[in-house]
């Protein structure tokens, strides 16, 4: 799969590809940080010992698990690693990780010298179909979730399928949270998919068999040419990479009030359940597809509510949202499946009508408890 943002760069979709990672590097690169965490520290291992194999001088950063390794301590430390070793331009980052890995890594080549190249190694599912492509990079501040990035595109994208054999069921479902947001917003046979295969991918990975990989692969080709289509045409959020962001608006404020507890895809399926009654009041979306976002989410195992208590200090947050405009909050909405649109400034109204259908604490709401 080819992305044409500041430049052209491929993604490639298999199984071990890491003799690929050279071609990705392209030429001229002498020395190679691959970020990782403890988790990854095997792999991270055996990424090293190739690029060696291969006359590179590789070196090794090991960050903070998931979301705190978003922060700027995480890239400080980097920035040292950076400047003792003395990397210059011709030399590169390579990412090992999930999509807080990747984020933080982007991040950091984006600013070492005003930007040097990377090379992303996604290991979860998420972070395959959405967070390793496109080039947005980032880290969270006190005030919110990815406050603070830049647009960094990477030179290559590797995802190794076979990573996925060890992770976890919840991080997988996580992963399933972005790619039904964008069989919502884009490619409505992603969503067939899933709920033909509902239950095999809800308890992975106890039910991986060969048919289930030739379902989790068309699934992460659908959504990354999805994402590729997209960035390509708009990588800066002018107007059509805000498609990305369904559900995005709430989710994110879900995670900070959650202190990040929560996995991001998880967040994302409540986001766009309350996106989708947001667009129903509105009177621009059918009952039948909110309905198929509760049952498709729901037979993966995603959540659909949120605490009731939590109103406020959500809008608080969600006002911070980096698609408002001024005082003018906007949400990606629906007005059918793969007919995004937006819904400006909706009134305080809708809006809370629309959180207290997803509330866990509403006993009229026609929210399902998981
Ligand atoms: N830049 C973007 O366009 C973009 C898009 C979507 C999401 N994101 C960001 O991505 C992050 C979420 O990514 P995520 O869901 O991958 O979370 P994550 O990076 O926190 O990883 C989830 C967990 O999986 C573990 N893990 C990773 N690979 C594994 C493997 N192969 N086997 C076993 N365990 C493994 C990690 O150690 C971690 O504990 C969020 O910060 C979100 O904001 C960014
Ligand atoms: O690539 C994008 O654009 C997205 O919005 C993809 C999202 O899934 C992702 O979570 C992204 O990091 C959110 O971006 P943000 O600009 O709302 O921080
Ligand atoms: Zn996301």
């Amino acid at each position: 799969m080819r992305v044409d943002a500041e430049h052209s760069y491929d993604v490639l979709i298999g199984k071990q590809l890491l003799g690929e990672l050279p071609r990705l590097l392209g030429t001229g690169v002498k020395k190679v940080l691959v970020v990782h965490t403890e988790a990854m520290e095997a792999s991270a291992a055996v990424v090293r010992e190739d690029l060696l194999a291969q006359g590179y001088e590789a070196l090794l950063a090991v960050i903070p698990d998931a979301e705190g390794a978003k922060s700027v301590d995480v890239v400080a430390f980097c920035w040292q690693v950076l400047g003792q070793s003395d990397f210059t331009r011709s030399d590169a980052i390579v990412s090992l990780g999930g999509g807080a890995t990747t984020d933080v890594a982007g991040f950091i080549a984006a600013t070492w010298l005003r930007g040097i190249s990377v090379v992303h190694i996604p290991t979860t599912l998420l972070a395959m179909v959405d967070a390793a492509v496109g080039g947005k990079t980032g880290i969270n501040t006190a005030e919110g979730k990815n406050l603070v990035g830049a647009f960094h595109s990477p030179v290559g994208v590797l995802c190794d399928l076979v990573a996925l054999e060890t992770l976890p069921r919840w991080d997988f479902v996580a992963g399933l949270g972005e790619i039904i947001k964008t069989g919502f917003i884009a490619d409505p046979v992603i969503l067939d998919l899933v709920e033909a295969n509902a239950e095999a991918l809800g308890t992975w990975p106890a039910s991986i068999d060969d048919h289930l990989w030739d379902v989790v692969r068309e699934l992460v080709e659908r959504s990354v040419a999805v994402k590729a289509r997209v960035v390509s045409e708009d990588l800066k959020e002018a107007s059509l990479r805000e498609i990305l962001n369904y559900g995005h608006t709430l989710a994110h404020a879900i995670e900070q009030v959650e202190r990040y507890a929560w996995r991001h895809g998880a967040a994302v399926s409540v986001g766009m359940v309350f996106a989708a009654e947001l667009a129903r009041l509105a009177g621009r979306l059918d009952d039948e597809v909110v309905d198929r976002h509760r049952s498709i989410l729901a037979s993966v195992g995603l959540p659909l509510t949120y605490r009731g208590d939590r109103w406020e200090q959500l809008l608080a947050v969600m006002r911070r949202d980096k698609k408002s405009r001024g005082d003018l909050l906007r949400f990606v909405v629906l007005d059918g499946i793969g007919k995004p649109t937006r819904l400006e400034g909706p009134d305080p109204t809708l809006l809370a009508a629309a959180y207290a259908e997803i509330s866990a604490d509403a006993p009229t709401s026609r929210a399902i408890s998981l």
